[in-house]
This record gives C-alpha cells, structure tokens and sequence, in this order.
C-alpha cells in the first residue's frame, strides 16, 4: 500500500478493557544446522532471540522489521505451529508452551492465522467448504446442516457469496483467496489472530480493501490480533501498538501515534524514513541503512542493530541493551538516549 486511507477508529492507547490476553516472556526460536556425516548441530539459526511483550484483550499490535527480523518465526512460535525453543506464551495466564497435545485443542480454536501467501496457504484440492469447515470438523462446532449456514455466513460477512464454496482455490483471484483464507481463520470463532503480512502478496490495488475489510471484523468481533507487516504505513492504520523487531530481537515498543512521531531507537528513525509518508507536511530526512542485514547463525555482539547504527559507540559492541521504559508505555532497546 504506497498511502494509508485515515484510522477510523483513531488509535487507542491501550486496549477498551486494559486485560491482558497475551503474554509472551523471552521468546526464542533456534532453527539447528546440521553438517558432517553425523548430521551433529553445527551451528544455530537464531531466529527470535529473548523476545518479550504483552498483547491486551481487543487490541490490535503490529510486528514490523525488514524481512529475516524473525517476525514469521515469533508469530508461528507463539501459536506453537512450530515449537518455540525456549520462554513462555501466556494465553489468558496459562503458558500454553507447556501444555500436551489434547490440552493444546481449546487453545487452536482460541488462536488463529491469516497467512501471507493466499495462493500457498489454500489446498486446491480442497473446495471452499472443506477448507472453511475444516476447523468446524476438527473441533465439532456447527454440526450437521449449521455447518453449511455457517460457511455461507462466513462467505458472505468476508465479501464473497454462499455458492463460491463449492468451487477450488484456483477459481478465484488473490484478493479472493485472502478472503477465503480471512474465513477459515474466523470460522471457529477466535479470539486472538495473528495476520502474518495479510497483504503483502496481493495486488497493490486491492491491499486497502483486505486491510479495511481485517479492520471491520476485528472490531466487529473485538478480536485481538498480531499484524506482522513490513509495510509501515498499513500497520500505522490498524495498529493500536507497534513492536520494531530487528534480527531477532525487540527494539522498540510503542503505540502507534508515539513510534511514527517520536521513535526512540535508531533502527525504527531508518525504518520510518524509508517510509512513504501520507502528510506533505511531515518532512523527514532519509536513513540509508548501509549494507544488509547480517547472518542471525552469528549476530553481532552487543546489540545486533549496531553494524548499520549511525548512532554506535564502543560500549554497543559489549553491551546487549535492555528494552527499558523511556517514557510511559514507550520501550527501547538502545543504551544510548542523547541521540533521539
Ligand atoms: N525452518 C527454518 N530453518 C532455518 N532457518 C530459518 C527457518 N525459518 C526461518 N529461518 C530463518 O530465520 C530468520 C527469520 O526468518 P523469518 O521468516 O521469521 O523472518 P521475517 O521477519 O518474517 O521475514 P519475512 O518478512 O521475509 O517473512 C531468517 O534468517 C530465516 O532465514
């Protein structure tokens, strides 16, 4: 999306009832690689290193950085669709880490997906109706001919009609497909979403119309969601709160309002400067951010940003800066504070 239509809503600080739903404690994600002909672990992917937030009931917080941040991987450990290394996942106060396999059913229900690729993420072997009412099967919900009301109704709330189900995914265009993928997510009636980059394999002219259309259900549904997204400006729309991921790790918290026009960290200023801006008024100063971003097998000492820092100073090659509370609600991973 290159300009981001007005928040309807405007943002909220915190979310309508301030409960936590959420809660996720130094999150990490190993990925091992194997060598030699023992197939021994020779080195570790690290993926999502200690990361830690809270996410509060009805709220909507984006998860942003450059593409290998380790934004798929925190949002797909946090629904245990691959198993995280190590920390915690609180989910209404039970760390869900922990739980077996038949315990875990109650929570799959509570705890859905929107993934990125609309044309991966749907079986073409399956018609609309078994991929919505697959979910409705695993977990017995809307039996018999409900099942069929229920698929219709959820077609149509997502902008598509009841007699779509009985056709393939390849009948439809993107847009489409991310509709029916919208549904399935819904279908069991969550109460946390996570939306891994819903928009970005689709159309730019269609983007504002599956943003809005995320945006409607979950305030219809008061759904608390996760938005991963590269793109700044869709998640400065939806998003209530942004968390800057860089290299696995978090470098800044803060509403939305806050981090677009005060960021702290100088990861997020380089961020926001490459980002088109949709005021003419606001002006700011492009960031290059020299080089890419480097191998997280073998992350920088110190703080991972401090290779592409501008800001960088001896100590940030020893010290691993905390994210430490700079102003109410506002969090930042950077030891240095005379410089934003
Ligand atoms: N299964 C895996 N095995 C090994 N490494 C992996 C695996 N999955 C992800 N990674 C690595 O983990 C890091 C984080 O990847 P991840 O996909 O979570 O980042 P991302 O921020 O979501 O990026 P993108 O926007 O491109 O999806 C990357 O370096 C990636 O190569």
């Amino acid at each position: 999306m290159t300009t981001a239509p007005h928040n309807k809503t405007g943002n909220r600080a915190m979310p309508a009832t301030g409960e936590t739903l959420l809660e996720v404690n130094n999150l990490q994600k190993y990925f091992p690689i194997r060598g030699g002909l023992l197939s021994r672990v020779v080195a570790n992917v690290k993926a999502v290193n200690d990361v830690s937030f809270k996410v509060g009931r009805g709220e909507v917080v984006g998860l942003v950085g450059e593409s290998g941040s380790g934004k798929t991987t925190a949002g797909r450990s946090i629904l245990r669709l691959i198993e995280p290394s190590g920390g915690q996942v609180l989910f209404n106060g039970t760390d869900i880490t922990k739980l077996g396999k038949s315990q875990m059913r109650d929570y799959r229900r509570e705890m859905q997906i929107i993934f990125q690729d609309p044309f991966a993420s749907l079986n073409p072997r399956m018609t609309v109706a078994d991929i919505i009412g697959e979910a409705l099967q695993i977990h017995n919900l809307y039996p018999g001919k409900d099942r069929v009301d229920r698929i219709s109704q959820l077609l149509e709330r997502v902008g598509l009609r009841p007699e779509h189900m009985r056709r393939y995914p390849h009948e439809f265009s993107g847009g489409q497909r991310q509709r029916i993928g919208i549904a399935r997510a819904l279908a069991v009636d969550p109460s946390f979403v996570v939306a891994d980059e819903p928009v970005s394999a689709l159309d730019v002219s269609i983007q504002a119309q599956v943003v809005n259309l995320i945006q409607d259900l979950q305030e219809e549904l008061g759904l608390t969601m996760l938005f991963i997204a590269h793109d700044l400006a869709v998640v400065e729309y939806i998003c209530d709160r942004v968390i800057v991921m860089y290299l696995g790790r978090v470098m800044e918290i803060a509403t939305s309002r806050e981090l677009y026009t005060n960021p702290k960290h100088p990861y997020t200023e380089a961020l926001l400067s490459a980002a088109p801006i949709p005021d003419p008024a606001i002006k700011r100063k492009r960031i290059i951010l020299e080089g890419d971003i480097p191998s997280p097998i073998n992350p920088p000492s110190g703080c991972v940003f401090r290779t592409r820092c501008r800001y960088a100073i001896p100590d940030c090659a020893n010290i691993v800066p905390e994210l430490r509370e700079v102003s109410p609600g506002h969090f930042k991973a950077c030891i240095r504070d005379d410089v934003l």
